[in-house]
């Protein structure tokens, strides 16, 4: 049997069944979803991260590229109680280390009483407890990865829905989900998705009926040039955004965000919407939460086991963002109405400017 040693913060250090060897190291958290292994393992938001699985059996119906969210797997490595054969050969086959056969109840327990910490693993015929624990004396904290946006955004910008009649929208791309583009592609928007580090000049040049900032890993904070984009463009555009993308438009309007002690990952978080009263079911991955608004946002959905901030509306400025992951890949598909939402802000602009008809 292949060795695999998984050292926590701390230096308790947790014996698995090996199955895709290598070392790393990451930030350790869960996610309780017990379908869409494929999507979350290609979700970029998961950069940086070792992902724990709670739900025991991972990879029972196959790997298939069609589900994929991006072209590569982002967690570090992977944890779960058992994984399939397609599934470790998928792992393997990227370099992303797993391990099985672990009491990953210990784990999660153990990241709801720590937080999401930092996490050192060894896999392999000939690696040591030392092995694993050396991965976790390098681990940085997440917030220390202040280039984080470059490492999965695209370097140049893409064109989707280039034929549609639509809306414009400029994604600014933070490790955005592909589902997100084909969500607005779908409804005739042409997505120009644009480096996280694109200028003014450039969200200008494609002329945005609507600013949309997407979803991506790490410390909202570090994803500066971003905030300047949405201080740049509200006054003028409408603002949408989702999880890191709700996180930055707070940032930039003078709200406030923080960690959370482990986050919410799964495909079942209930969230309420405090103008309807109606409650829905969502798909998360997040670790930090918007802390306060600011004077120019107003909350407009909470989590239902919690009160975190879901949904948020902007006051004065055309500005809708969500929390959780409307595009629902995986996950329940209850609230991808948000994305009829955000272009219809494109729509009451277009009324509002056009010449009064008489
Ligand atoms: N899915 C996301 O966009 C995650 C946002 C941010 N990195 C967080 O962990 O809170």
């Amino acid at each position: 049997m292949t060795a695999a040693y998984v050292a926590l913060e701390g230096g308790h250090v947790i014996e698995g069944r090996g199955r895709a060897p290598g070392t790393a190291r990451g930030e350790l958290v869960f996610t309780t979803a017990y379908t869409g292994y494929e999507e979350s393992l290609t979700d970029p938001s998961y950069e940086e991260q070792i992902l724990t699985f709670s739900y025991p059996l991972i990879g029972n119906y196959g790997v298939r590229e069609e589900r994929f969210e991006s072209d590569r797997i982002h967690p570090r490595a992977v944890l779960a109680k058992e994984l399939t054969e397609d599934v470790t050969e998928w792992l393997a086959s990227e370099g992303v280390p797993a391990v099985d056969h672990l009491d990953t109840r210990e784990v999660v327990t153990d990241i709801r009483d720590g937080g999401a910490m930092k996490c050192g693993i060894a896999v392999g015929e000939d690696v040591t407890e030392e092995d694993a624990l050396a991965e976790l004396e390098q681990c940085k904290g997440m917030s220390e990865h202040t280039e984080i946006g470059a490492q999965v955004s695209v370097d140049e910008a893409e064109v989707h829905g280039a034929d549609n009649d639509g809306d414009t929208v400029a994604l600014v791309d933070c490790g955005a989900k592909g589902s997100i583009v084909d969500s607005l592609v779908a409804r005739d928007a042409t997505v120009h998705v644009l480096p996280h580090d694109a200028s003014v000049a450039d969200v200008d040049a494609v002329d945005p009926d609507i600013l949309f900032i997407s979803n991506g890993p790490g410390d909202p904070a570090n994803y500066e040039n971003a905030i300047s984009l949405v201080e740049a463009f509200v006054e003028d555009t409408p603002v949408a955004g989702i999880c890191l993308g709700q996180q930055i438009v707070a940032e930039a309007l003078g709200g406030t965000t923080e960690k959370m002690t482990f986050g919410h990952r799964g495909v079942n978080q209930p969230v309420l919407d405090l103008e309807s009263g109606q409650v829905v079911m969502t798909t998360q991955n997040h670790g930090y939460t918007v802390a306060d608004p600011g004077e120019h946002l107003e909350i407009t959905q909470i989590n239902v086991n919690d009160d975190t901030p879901e949904g948020i509306d902007g006051i004065e400025y055309d500005v809708i963002t969500r929390q959780y992951h409307p595009e629902a890949n995986p996950g329940p598909e209850d609230t991808l109405g948000f994305f009829d939402d955000v272009l219809a802000m494109a729509d009451v602009r277009a009324t509002a400017a056009a010449p009064a008809d008489d």
